[in-house]
């Protein structure tokens, strides 16, 4: 398979800061990746430094802090996602007179991510786990070769966030996700990266993960 991204021996922090030293990570084609540790050991810092590759596939992402413009309705942050697929001026049109095609792409994906109908609220009046699919619902919209999304449904219930992983494996046939919930990983994932102590503690496929396995990884 195709490798789609890869870091070789890098360092990985954040001025002085190390977090990962010497990593070694490759993604191939076809993965789709759970990313599970302790809060601070650099979950996002990972993700981040894939982001960043230049000449890469394209990407789709679901920040932990969803980058959404509370000002801006929910059709318009979910549009965003496509932005770099059109020039200004036609950018501008859509934010002024979004079309009734641009109005039923957004709306597809906000039936998927179960927000039917909420397209033209403003962002800052939703909650926390509606915020979080409106992130979601615009790397829909955007697709891509792969998917980088950091704890994309940790505002929502089990069952929901179990759809919403089907969601995004439905749209995206290579998925690097960070989670918190390991049943949830073993059932979406198909390899877990468990990072510890500054390093990938694990790195297997789930069925050669026992619980214990990934209990140490926040012992
Ligand atoms: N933008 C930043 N500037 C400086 N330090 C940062 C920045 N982002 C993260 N860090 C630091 O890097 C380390 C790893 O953070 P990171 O957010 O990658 O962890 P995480 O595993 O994603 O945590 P969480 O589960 O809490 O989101 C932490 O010590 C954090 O303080």
């Amino acid at each position: 398979m195709q490798t789609l991204l890869s870091l070789q021996d890098r360092s990985l922090g954040w001025g002085d800061h190390m977090v990962l030293p010497n990593l070694s990570i490759s993604v191939s084609q076809g993965e789709r990746i759970a990313v599970l540790g302790r809060s601070g050991v650099g979950k996002s810092t990972l993700l981040s430094a894939l982001a960043a590759q230049q000449d890469g596939p394209r990407i789709a992402l679901v920040p932990q802090d969803h980058g959404l413009v509370g000002s801006l309705s929910v059709f318009h942050n979910v549009w965003m996602g496509r932005l770099d697929d059109f020039g200004t001026a036609r950018n501008l049109a859509t934010l002024i007179w979004p079309r009734a095609t641009q109005r039923a792409q957004v709306d597809a994906v906000l039936d998927r991510v179960g927000l039917t109908g909420l397209g033209r609220r403003p962002v800052a009046e939703l909650s926390g786990g509606q915020r979080q699919r409106v992130a979601l619902a615009r790397a829909l919209l955007r697709g891509g070769q792969i998917v980088l999304a950091d704890e994309p449904v940790s505002a929502v219930d089990p069952a929901q966030g179990a759809d919403l992983l089907r969601g995004i494996a439905d749209r995206f046939e290579t998925a690097i996700v960070v989670l918190h919930d390991a049943a949830l990983a073993r059932q979406f994932a198909t390899r877990i990266i468990g990072l510890q102590a500054g390093g990938v503690a694990i790195d297997a496929a789930p069925d050669a993960i026992s619980d214990a396995d990934l209990a140490e990884l926040y012992g």
